[in-house]
């Protein structure tokens, strides 16, 4: 008998998903190249590790792999972004039939992922750029998935999706139509933009608990193991304060850890699609430029060596870690409102129609930024999405207040000598977010003087622009 579904790349997330397709009842069909020098068949090992109960069938040839499938077929491809894909759907394409399906399961850069849509649509195939969030465990047990490209493509295939995705508190699925184009792939790369942005909020506070607060990686833990009570807990959180009590032998593993960050994009494409769309983004793109200074290890070492400064250590007594606490969870609401913001900008900019409610629902379970807030984000959305998280009466209660906790968290650590770049970076955006009077009257002005750039008056007609010879 064929299989309901096909799935190639049988990597990390590849291998995962395809255990969780099996646990679901699905058929599978699973396809693997041959790596070179590799003697292992890797599709046939998979097969061989699953229980015989499961109906998987393993494949390093394509067109066998193809043939093995129910018509119209639907097929996974988990395999890394760029030019992988375009490899597999050059080989692919010329065996499938009308009305077939391809999924990319991968994170790729959504204009790449309308450009592989227009072309596949040209044989008659559908194509779902598919966000999926969850890491490896996601993946096996339920991760978060964003699916965008023809809605005809999602009716028929989505069901496979919804099956294996995480369920939220309704037991429903977190997985939904996105919308048309690269929306899937976008949502996705958006959700990796405040992934950083809270990864390294919480590496900037443990950095400051650590050297000002002197704290051990496991009081620091305890900190944060706090914190996750009273409907503040979050993915991250409860992984990082996990992190804090690894030892190796008796000491810290996160003292052996190398401080240079990786990445693979997703962050600075959300920072690009912000300048293009002329959005702020200003949580993430600090948290993409943090991991881009901390790569530039050696020098930062030579230029301490320099400067010597010495950042101090400070008073960390219970007040100071509640105000800290406060900081924290401001900075996140901030940073995901600036991610939604940008999201609901280029939902208008390629006429997508996201729904916000719904996108933050699937990104309460099996994602990597699930978090308390995130089902709160869900709830609000469910209103209205066409105002700022940061308007809502619920939101502007808990900023009203703490904005002093951002304020004061951020003065202490620049006069001890600590960055907390997505900290400060959120504390300044919410400084200008609120305030009727920004400074940008000067850059007006500034722009005018040089380059005759014009400008608006407060008191004229916005219709009007203005040029001053300002040497007269
Ligand atoms: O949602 C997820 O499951 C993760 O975000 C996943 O997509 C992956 O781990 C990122 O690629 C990490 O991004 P960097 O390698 O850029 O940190």
């Amino acid at each position: 008998s064929q299989s309901e579904l096909g799935l190639i790349g049988l990597g990390v997330m590849g291998k995962s998903l395809a255990k969780n397709i099996l646990s679901r009842g699905f058929s599978l069909s699973v396809y693997n190249r041959q790596v070179e020098n590799k003697e292992v068949d890797i599709a046939k090992h998979f097969v061989d590790e699953q229980s015989k109960d499961v109906n998987v069938l393993g494949f390093d040839d394509l067109s066998s792999f193809v043939n093995s499938l129910e018509k119209p077929r639907t097929i996974m491809i988990m395999v890394n972004a760029g030019k992988p894909i375009d490899m597999v759907i050059e080989s692919i394409l010329p065996l499938l039939s009308k009305g077939d399906c391809l999924i990319d399961g991968g994170n790729s850069h959504y204009k790449k992922t309308l450009e592989r849509e227009q072309l596949v649509s040209r044989s008659g195939i559908h194509f779902l750029g598919t966000g999926v969030s969850g890491g490896e465990e996601g993946a096996l047990k339920g991760p978060s998935i964003m699916p965008g490209g023809s809605k005809e493509a999602y009716i028929r295939s989505g069901k496979f999706l919804e099956a294996i995705a995480a369920r939220d508190k309704n037991n429903n699925s977190c997985c939904t139509y996105v919308g048309p184009e690269g929306a899937g792939h976008y949502v996705k790369m958006i959700h990796n933009g405040i992934e950083y942005a809270e990864m390294q909020l919480l590496s900037e506070i443990y950095h400051f608990l650590r050297f000002y607060g002197n704290k051990s990686p496991e009081q620091i833990s305890g900190i944060f193991e706090s914190w996750r009570t009273n409907k503040k807990d979050s993915f991250l959180l409860e992984i990082t304060a996990d992190i804090l009590r690894k030892k190796e032998g008796k000491e810290f593993l996160i003292d052996k850890i190398l401080d240079k960050a990786g990445q693979k994009g997703t962050g600075g494409w959300s920072t690009v699609s912000a300048l293009e769309i002329g959005m702020p983004i200003s949580t993430i793109s600090e948290a993409v430029m943090a991991r881009n200074l901390s790569g530039m290890k050696s020098e930062r070492e030579i230029a301490s060596e320099i400067y010597n400064l010495k950042p101090s250590t400070g008073i960390d007594d219970e007040e100071f870690l509640n105000t800290l606490e406060k900081a924290f969870y401001a900075t996140s609401i901030i940073n995901h409102a600036i991610g939604f913001d940008l999201i609901s900008q280029a939902s208008q900019e390629y006429q997508w129609n996201l729904n916000l409610s719904e996108i933050a629902r699937i990104w309460t379970n099996g994602c990597i930024i699930r978090s308390d807030l995130m089902e709160q984000i869900s709830v609000l959305f469910k209103d209205s999405d066409s105002i700022s998280l940061l308007l809502f009466p619920e939101i502007v209660e808990i900023l009203k207040t703490d904005i002093t906790t951002l304020t004061d968290i951020v003065s202490i650590a620049m006069r001890s000598g600590y960055s907390l770049p997505v900290m400060s970076a959120a504390t300044n955006y919410f400084l200008t977010y609120t305030s009727k009077q920004s400074s940008a009257n000067m850059i007006q002005a500034q722009r005018d003087y040089f380059g005759a750039h014009t400008y608006q008056r407060v008191d004229a007609p916005l219709t009007q622009y203005f040029h001053t010879n300002w040497k007269n």
